[in-house]
C-alpha cells in the first residue's frame, strides 16, 4: 500500500483509507484492476492491524479504511446482552473470537461514527486448549508440535457495527473449520520457524504461505483459517445494509488466482 499518513489517536489507534488507487505487494496490479467495483452504500471500516484481512476484505469489492486497535487485548467483562448475544463456544469467555472480534470493531467506533465496522478474530483451538499468536519462537515450536500429524479447529469470529445506531445490537458470527496438520519432524518444524512466518499467526502456522506445505487437509472455509471468512463477512456486511459486495465466493476465486494458487477441491474446502 502507497504509504498514507497515518492518524494516532488515544489508545493506540491508527487508521488508513483503502482505495482503488492503495494497493500492495503480491496483489497491486490485480487488486488495483479488478478489486474494488463500486462505493459502497455506507462507509466501511475494518477494525483490524492484519494484512491477512485488509487482504481479503478487499476481494468483497468495496473501498474501506482501517483502524487498528489494542482492544483484543482489554479484558473488562463486556455488557451482559453483548455477551448473551455471542455464538454458542465451549471455550473460556476471554477467548472468545466473536467477542475478541466485538471488542476491536467497538473500539473502532469513536474513529469512525459515520461507518459499519467489522472486526474480526482468529483462534486455533486444540483439544480443549486455545493457541493464539507464539510469543517467540520456542514458542511456535511447542505450537507446531502440538499440532503434528492432529486435526485442529480455526475459528473466526466476527462482529459488524453500525457506529451510526450504537444503541442496536451488532451482527455476530463465528465459522470454524477443521484443518489437519501432517506429521512434522523437529526440522520441519524448525526449518518453518526460521522462516519467522509463524510469529503472527494463530497456531504458529499461515496456511496461505509457507505453512500451506505443512498442511494436510481442510474441511470448511479456508478464509476462516486465513482470518477473515468471505462468505460470513459477505452475510453480515449485508445484513448490515451495505450494497456493492461482490459475490465472496467470486472474491474467493479472484484471490486464489492472484496468488497463484489452485482453487482447492469444493467440497469440503469452501470459500
Ligand atoms: C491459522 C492462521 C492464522 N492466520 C492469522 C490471521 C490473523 O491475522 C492472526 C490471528 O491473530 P488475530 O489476533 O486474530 O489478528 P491480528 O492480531 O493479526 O490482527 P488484529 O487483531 O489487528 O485484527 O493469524 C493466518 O494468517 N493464517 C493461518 O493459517
Amino acid at each position: 500500500m502507497k504509504a498514507m499518513p497515518v492518524r494516532m489517536r488515544a489508545g493506540r489507534m491508527r487508521e488508513q483509507r483503502v482505495q482503488k488507487s492503495d494497493f500492495d505487494g503480491l496483489t497491486t496490479q490485480h487488486a488495483m484492476n479488478s478489486t474494488v467495483t463500486d462505493e459502497p452504500s455506507v462507509p466501511l471500516a475494518l477494525a483490524s492491524a492484519s494484512p491477512r484481512r485488509r487482504e481479503l476484505l478487499a476481494y468483497l469489492g468495496v473501498p474501506f479504511r482501517i483502524i487498528a486497535t489494542d482492544a483484543e487485548e482489554h479484558d473488562h467483562l463486556p455488557p451482559p446482552a453483548i455477551v448473551a448475544a455471542l455464538p454458542p463456544l465451549a471455550l473460556p469467555l476471554f477467548d472468545h473470537p466473536t467477542l475478541r472480534a466485538w471488542r476491536k470493531a467497538h473500539a473502532a467506533c469513536a474513529s469512525a461514527p459515520d461507518s459499519v465496522i467489522i472486526g474480526a478474530d482468529t483462534i486455533v483451538a486444540l483439544e480443549g486448549d486455545v493457541l493464539n499468536k507464539p510469543v517467540d519462537p520456542d514458542d511456535a515450536r511447542r505450537m507446531l508440535r502440538r499440532l503434528s500429524g492432529k486435526t485442529h479447529t480455526v475459528y473466526t469470529g466476527l462482529a459488524v457495527i453500525d457506529a451510526r445506531r450504537t444503541d442496536a445490537l451488532p451482527l455476530f458470527d463465528l465459522v470454524a473449520s477443521q484443518v489437519t496438520i501432517d506429521t512434522l519432524s523437529d526440522a520441519d518444524i524448525a526449518a518453518y520457524v526460521a522462516t519467522g512466518e509463524p510469529l503472527d499467526k494463530a497456531g504458529a502456522y499461515g496456511i496461505q504461505d509457507l505453512g500451506g506445505r505443512l498442511v494436510r487437509s481442510v474441511v470448511g472455509s479456508y478464509t476462516c483459517v486465513v482470518g477473515l471468512p468471505l462468505v460470513a463477512t459477505w452475510r453480515l456486511l449485508r445484513a448490515a445494509g451495505m450494497t456493492g459486495l461482490r459475490d465472496p465466493a467470486e472474491g474467493y476465486r479472484r484471490w486464489l488466482r492472484d496468488r497463484g494458487k489452485e482453487i482447492p477441491p469444493c467440497p469440503p474446502t469452501l470459500p
